[in-house]
């Protein structure tokens, strides 16, 4: 754990020169290592890594996999520290929140948006419209499937706002779906993840969903 904020940037600015400087050895990334496994890959597919344009290429890999993974070292919890108490009692959503993460079975980027919407507790709190979309962020931001992408946000929501529902729902496309394999360019996957009152209450999730899609 070095940010204690749940703040990305953090991580990034501690980048120099391709070392995460100041960070807590068994937390850093290894960029040595994941430079050596590049420069492997490179010569795998045939490519020589000591040509001009490639050179740099294994190194530049690094530190581009530190930042693209940096959510494994951020503890999400910490996302939400800053609660508010307030009466309002009535759903709540952010919708379009922009993802972009890693699909863990090819490395390759699975981009889209999310909708994470909750309605307070009574005696459950409330919290800055941005943490919503950190959260995403953070989670996001490791080897990731989008089933459990879309259920770590509900759940962590559920659990610090003491919250009556929590919905949230990803449309996302996979460029592995995309770049290889079926090449099926421009299939979306929907996934959506309902708790408490969403979950027990059909009327409830359909205005939930009425609002997520209202263009
Ligand atoms: N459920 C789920 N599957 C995913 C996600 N991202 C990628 N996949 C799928 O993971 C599966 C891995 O299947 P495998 O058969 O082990 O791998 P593969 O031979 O590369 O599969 P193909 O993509 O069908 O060529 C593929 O069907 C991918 O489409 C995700 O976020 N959720
Ligand atoms: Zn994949």
């Amino acid at each position: 754990m070095i940010s204690d904020d749940g703040d990305l940037d953090y991580l990034a600015a501690r980048l120099v020169d391709g070392k995460l400087t100041g960070a807590p050895v068994e937390s850093a990334v290894d960029l040595a290592r994941i430079e050596k496994a590049v420069r492997e890959i490179l010569i795998a597919i045939g490519e020589d890594p000591d040509r001009n344009g490639l050179e740099r290429t294994p190194a530049r890999v690094a530190r581009a996999y530190a930042e693209l993974f940096a959510g494994l070292r951020v503890d999400p919890a910490k996302v939400l520290t800053t609660t508010f108490e307030a009466d309002h009692e009535e759903f709540v959503l952010v919708r379009d929140i922009e993802v972009m993460s890693m699909c863990e079975h090819h490395l390759l980027p699975f981009k889209g948006v999310a909708h994470v919407g909750y309605i307070p507790g009574t005696h459950g709190r409330i919290t800055g419209l941005s943490k919503l979309a950190r959260l995403v962020e953070v989670y996001a931001r490791r080897p990731q499937v989008q089933e459990r992408l879309t259920s770590q946000i509900a759940d962590l929501l559920l659990e610090r706002l003491e919250a009556r529902g929590v919905i949230v729902v990803l449309e996302c496309e996979h460029l592995c779906m995309e770049m290889r394999g079926i090449r099926k360019v421009g299939a979306r996957t929907i996934t959506s993840a309902v708790r408490g009152a969403f979950q027990h209450d059909g009327k409830v999730r359909a205005e939930a969903m009425a609002l997520i899609n209202a263009r």
